[in-house]
């Protein structure tokens, strides 16, 4: 593959067959599947915005979510966490189909997952420790003090000094913000973490630390993260694999098997000029 230009089509191998949920080739390797999307249709009236969708994730891996703008990302990770219905296909969560989940059940799933929204979605009425115990305080039943402490764990999990626990959202910078929602994302230990767009906006030493610090939690808490971002250097630097929305449908594979991918957008994203610099700085 030239590094100079944007490649030709005719420089690419042809665009092998996908093997199951929307992979290039098979990671599967005994791994347990923590998701399992299943011929996902989601429109808008007329609109289609996915169609025939597959896509798999593993536990214990982190996986970028990339796509041109509006290609349905965000739309996605809604479908996947509830907020959005979709008209045909199956969401397998844990090992549940979610569309078998009501009441009860559904709160149990939730509990074992955690969401970062992309403006953090903290409420600007309670102090940072008060915005982690909502979850907390609709999933168990416990002390006052007893989720004060976990709040304060979780705000030292983050990196956030302790005393951020008593500010307010607006008291506190974009990136503090970001790793506060995080805190709360994690509020009830759970094994999938969605994050969308968790570094839009950070300055890039602020985007690198976050980097490392959700690579951090990922490693030593066993989660399993899928994340939204435009951020390549993120990509680069914590992603075990990328799925890119194309043509209304997932493909996932490493960066080194979508660097091969022959497709126009995946080819001007990643092997534009800044998919080389990132991946420069990353070797
Ligand atoms: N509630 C809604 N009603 C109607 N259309 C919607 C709704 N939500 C999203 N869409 C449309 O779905 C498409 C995908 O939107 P989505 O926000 O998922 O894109 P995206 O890939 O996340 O884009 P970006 O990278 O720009 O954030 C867009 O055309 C958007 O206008």
């Amino acid at each position: 593959m030239a590094e100079a230009g944007l490649a030709s089509t005719e420089d690419l191998p042809p665009k092998a067959p996908l093997v199951e949920g929307g992979q290039i080739s098979d990671h599967r390797d005994g791994r347990e599947v923590v998701l399992r999307l299943r011929g996902i249709r989601t429109q808008f009236g007329d609109k289609v915005i996915h169609d025939n969708l597959d896509f798999d994730v593993f536990r214990g891996e982190i996986v970028g979510l990339v796509g041109g703008s509006g290609t349905g990302k965000s739309v996605l990770l809604r479908t996947i966490i509830g907020l959005n219905r979709a008209r045909e296909g199956t969401i397998e969560m844990l090992g549940v189909d979610t569309s078998t989940l009501h009441g009860k059940s559904q709160r149990e799933m939730l509990a074992r997952t955690g969401v970062q929204f992309q403006d953090g979605a903290l409420f600007s009425s309670l102090t940072v420790t008060e915005n982690i115990i909502v979850p907390i305080r609709e999933h168990a039943e416990l002390e006052d003090q007893t989720m004060r402490e976990i709040a304060a764990l979780k705000i030292g999990m983050v990196g956030l000094p302790a005393d951020t626990g008593m500010k307010k959202p607006s008291e506190l910078s974009g990136g503090m913000r970001k790793r506060a929602s995080l805190a709360r994302a994690l509020a009830l230990d759970p094994e999938l973490l969605f994050l969308d767009e968790p570094t839009a906006g950070l300055d890039p030493i602020g985007a690198s630390h976050y980097d490392e610090l959700v690579k951090g939690l990922c490693r030593n808490l066993g989660l399993t993260i899928l994340m939204v971002t435009h951020d390549l250097d993120s990509l680069n630097a914590i992603c075990d694999r990328i799925a890119v929305l194309l043509d209304k449908r997932v493909v996932v594979g490493t960066m080194a098997e979508l660097l091969e991918y022959d497709h126009p957008w995946v080819r001007e994203y990643f092997h534009g000029p800044r998919g080389r610099a990132a991946r420069q700085e990353h070797k």
